[in-house]
């Protein structure tokens, strides 16, 4: 197994609050992992310090075997991890294959100087860049929704395009926080179905989620966070019957029937 991604650590405080407390886990390569636990847990705010919304305030992150900087959004996309968010952040008033354009830009090597000439390197690269948001937008299977502004999308549909979004910038580790939000059974299915295809195609995913039939059916191994800490890093068959996840996630064997 090769590591992709290593957390050694990680500690994260807001005041007096410990969001996270030391938290350490390895991504293999080619794995779907899942963080999981309760609200409030820090699944979120693991994501924010990894991507580099949040500085950490201890640890650090190895990617492919160096370290990550710390609170560098844009560079940690480039050095290839991108994220969706718990609360889409399209670009909404911009159709789908626009969004899916932005996110491709990264990869892209006119700068300011080559979009305002519009040169011919400028415009066979932009030609590139549509050709490949038509794609991504076929692969998340909404190709026929390119030209619709995203805010009128349905909300399953939004989902799909901060997958292609993120997928334009050709990562290698994709990080999804709760892509199964406000989707029906038949949408969480498609959704499944996406995220083995990305799998299958090479890319990493990380997954923070409160469907727990998704994350079992989807992970190769699970990690549950607590109160900002790691209780448990296993395959789902096991995390399922751990003690302190099911007094921690189910609520306690006062709750659990
Ligand atoms: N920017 C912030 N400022 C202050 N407190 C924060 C901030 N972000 C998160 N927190 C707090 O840190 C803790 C962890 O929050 P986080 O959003 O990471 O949890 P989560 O596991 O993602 O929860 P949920 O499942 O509800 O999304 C919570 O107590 C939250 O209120």
């Amino acid at each position: 197994m090769i590591t992709l991604l290593e957390a050694r650590n990680i500690g994260k405080r807001f005041g007096g609050l410990h969001a996270l407390t030391e938290v350490s886990l390895t991504i293999h390569k080619g794995e779907v992992y899942g963080l999981i636990g309760p609200n409030g847990a820090g699944k979120t705010t693991f994501f924010n310090v990894l991507t580099g919304s949040y500085t950490p305030d201890g640890g650090e992150f190895v990617f492919n075997g160096s370290e990550l900087p710390s609170g560098k959004p844009h560079k940690i996309v480039g050095r290839g991890i991108a994220r969706t968010f718990q609360n889409i952040r399209l670009f909404r008033d911009l159709t789908a294959l626009e969004n899916v354009m932005a996110g491709h830009h990264i990869r892209t090597k006119a700068g300011v100087w080559g979009v305002l000439t519009q040169n011919r390197f400028t415009r066979e690269e932009e030609r590139l860049t549509t050709q490949r948001a038509n794609e991504l937008l076929d692969y998340v299977g909404i190709g026929h929704f390119a030209e619709v502004v995203s805010k009128n999308l349905s909300y399953g549909d939004q989902r799909r395009l901060e997958i292609a979004r993120a997928l334009a910038t050709e990562p290698q580790l994709l990080a999804l926080d709760e892509p199964a939000a406000g989707m029906n059974a038949t949408e969480t299915g498609q959704l499944k179905l996406l995220i083995e295809q990305i799998r299958r195609d090479g890319i990493t995913v990380m997954l923070i989620e409160h469907d727990v039939k998704l994350v079992m059916g989807l992970c190769d191994r699970v990690a549950v966070l607590d109160f900002g800490k790691k209780i448990a890093e296993d395959i789902p068959t096991v995390v399922q019957k751990d003690e302190a996840v099911i007094a921690a996630y189910l609520g306690g064997g006062k709750h659990a029937d």
